[in-house]
């Protein structure tokens, strides 16, 4: 870059950042803050020739984002330091291959600049939406900023037997991200038992410790939309690109990954490079690898490459810890009975027992009596009659396992064993009648069976249980705890 170019594009920078620097909180303009470095690191002038200045970015991305958000602030700049009448244009370098072919530019000339009045030092008002970097041509009204729930902390997280292995594994890894052994961090569970909190409290801490590194957390829902709206808009290189940027990347419920074939090579290849650039990834899921249905054999294999830590459901002294942790808060302190009595009814995941505990606070509040055992008996019974219980096949699963004393792997397993091979009928079956599901994602949720086999299941229990008296029993005792 030529000394005075360098000098010119040094003051607009120092120009843009301080407007950025003076804009109101909360504004969009001061939205753009986090990101200007990021985008701007990224972009080199390279010539300016009779007012004609031509910018290097990356990627059409860099461009359109510049375009989108930037172009009122850049002009400003570029009247302040090379007087009026510039004109913008970009040399793109295309990147087809995710880090692997050489780059190639190709040069495009930008929107041109109405030079707005800005002063210096008073943030510019613009017209319309600007969005944060991270959002890409095509998905722009997806916001991805770091997504992070402040309470989510490592500091609000009770650690128990349930969860210590996991919770160890998360701080030491907030610590070093991306440098320990434990990358990817692949978190698996029930429902409600923690695994987003404690991805949260991660991706928290890093931020603490290391406020220029990027975490983004997302759920695979969202990573699927972004993907397909990019796909559409032919924008496949700017989303990976944009996630290749990122140190941390935090994908809740990595099962819904599941038959998105597209989606799958496409996390692939950003897996990979985040991998080998030493950034960090962390992964939820409602089940271990190797029962994620559907999903290439490669990324599966990726998936153990770090660590998998499962989160049961709190045992018996977590849920105490947690109890008297939520109620302190609020000031509120238990009779011991009434805490032996809260712990023990409520034994299912955090999230209902953190339910439970905001409905007790609340009818205290409302009826304004002090808390006494018998209005916890009274507040249960009142919840467990209003509550809808929330049927899925893991759900199903779950209480067919519990039902017949065996345990996921083996339901979800191959054998034709008749102790598994029915309780897995059952749980078909139960499939079929409580949830919406097709033949074929019960069968793809039932460990990869073929929807015939499902269809075969269904019919069978159907048949058999209006002849045969022990079948007829699992079904019934089965539906009565199902809909407990
Ligand atoms: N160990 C814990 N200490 C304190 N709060 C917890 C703990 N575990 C979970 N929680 C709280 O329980 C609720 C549910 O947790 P979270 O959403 O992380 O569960 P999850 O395992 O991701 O569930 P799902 O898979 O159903 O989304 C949240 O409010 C979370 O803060």
């Amino acid at each position: 870059m030529n000394e005075n170019l360098a000098l010119v594009w040094e003051n607009c920078l120092h120009f843009m950042r301080d407007n950025l620097n003076a804009a109101e909180d909360h504004s969009d303009l001061k939205k753009l803050e986090n990101s200007f470095d990021l985008l701007f690191d990224k972009v080199e002038p390279i010539s300016l020739i009779d007012n004609n200045l031509t910018l290097m970015v990356p990627s059409d991305f860099y461009k359109e984002y510049i375009e989108d958000n930037y172009l009122s602030l850049l002009s400003a700049a570029l009247k302040k330091y090379l007087g009026k009448g510039v004109k913008l244009w970009y040399s793109v370098m295309e990147n087809k291959a995710i880090g692997k072919t050489q780059p190639i530019t190709v040069n495009m000339k930008g929107k041109s600049i109405a030079t707005p009045k800005m002063q210096e030092s008073v943030p510019p008002k613009f017209a319309g939406n600007i969005v944060n970097p991270f959002v890409l041509p095509g998905i722009k009204k997806v916001n991805i900023d770091s997504n992070l729930k402040a309470d989510f902390s490592f500091d609000n997280y009770i650690e128990g037997e349930s969860n210590k292995f996991a919770s160890t594994v998360a701080k030491s890894i907030a610590k070093r991200p991306g440098a320990t052994a434990f990358n990817p961090l692949f978190l698996h569970g029930g429902y409600g038992v923690g695994k987003t909190h404690l991805s949260h409290a991660v991706g928290l801490e890093v931020k603490n410790l290391f406020p220029d590194k990027i975490v983004v957390y997302l759920s695979s829902e969202k990573f699927i939309q972004q993907f397909v709206a990019a796909a559409r808009a032919k924008n496949q290189t700017e989303f990976a690109n944009f996630y290749q940027m990122v140190d941390v990347l935090i994908i809740d419920d990595i099962q819904f990954l599941s038959g998105k074939a597209a989606t799958q090579d496409s996390f692939f290849h950003i897996f990979d490079y985040l991998h080998q650039n030493g950034k960090q990834i962390i992964l939820t899921s409602d089940r271990a690898p190797v029962h994620v249905m559907d999903i290439q054999e490669r990324i599966v294999s990726r998936f153990k490459w770090g660590l998998t830590a499962e989160i049961k459901a709190p045992d018996f002294d977590t849920r105490k810890k947690i109890i008297v942790d939520k109620l302190d808060r609020d000031g509120i302190q238990l009779t011991d009975d009434m805490l032996e009595y809260l712990a023990t009814e409520v034994n299912s995941s955090v999230r209902d027992l953190i339910g439970v505990i905001n409905s007790v606070i609340a009818y205290s509040t409302v009826y304004k009596t002090d808390l006494s055992l018998e209005l916890l008996k009274e507040t249960i019974s009142k919840i467990a009659s209003t509550k809808k219980k929330i049927i899925n096949i893991p759900y199903i699963q779950d209480v067919v396992c519990e039902y017949f004393g065996i345990k996921l792997d083996q339901l979800l397993s191959k054998t034709r064993k008749r102790e598994i091979a029915l309780p897995r009928q059952l749980a078909m079956y139960f499939s079929k009648e409580y949830t919406n599901s097709t033949f074929a994602k019960i069968g793809e949720e039932m460990g990869g069976k073929d929807h015939s086999t499902v269809m075969y299941a269904c019919e069978t229990i159907k048949d058999v249980s209006k002849i045969d008296k022990e079948i007829k029993k699992f079904v019934k005792d089965l539906n009565e705890k199902i809909k407990q």
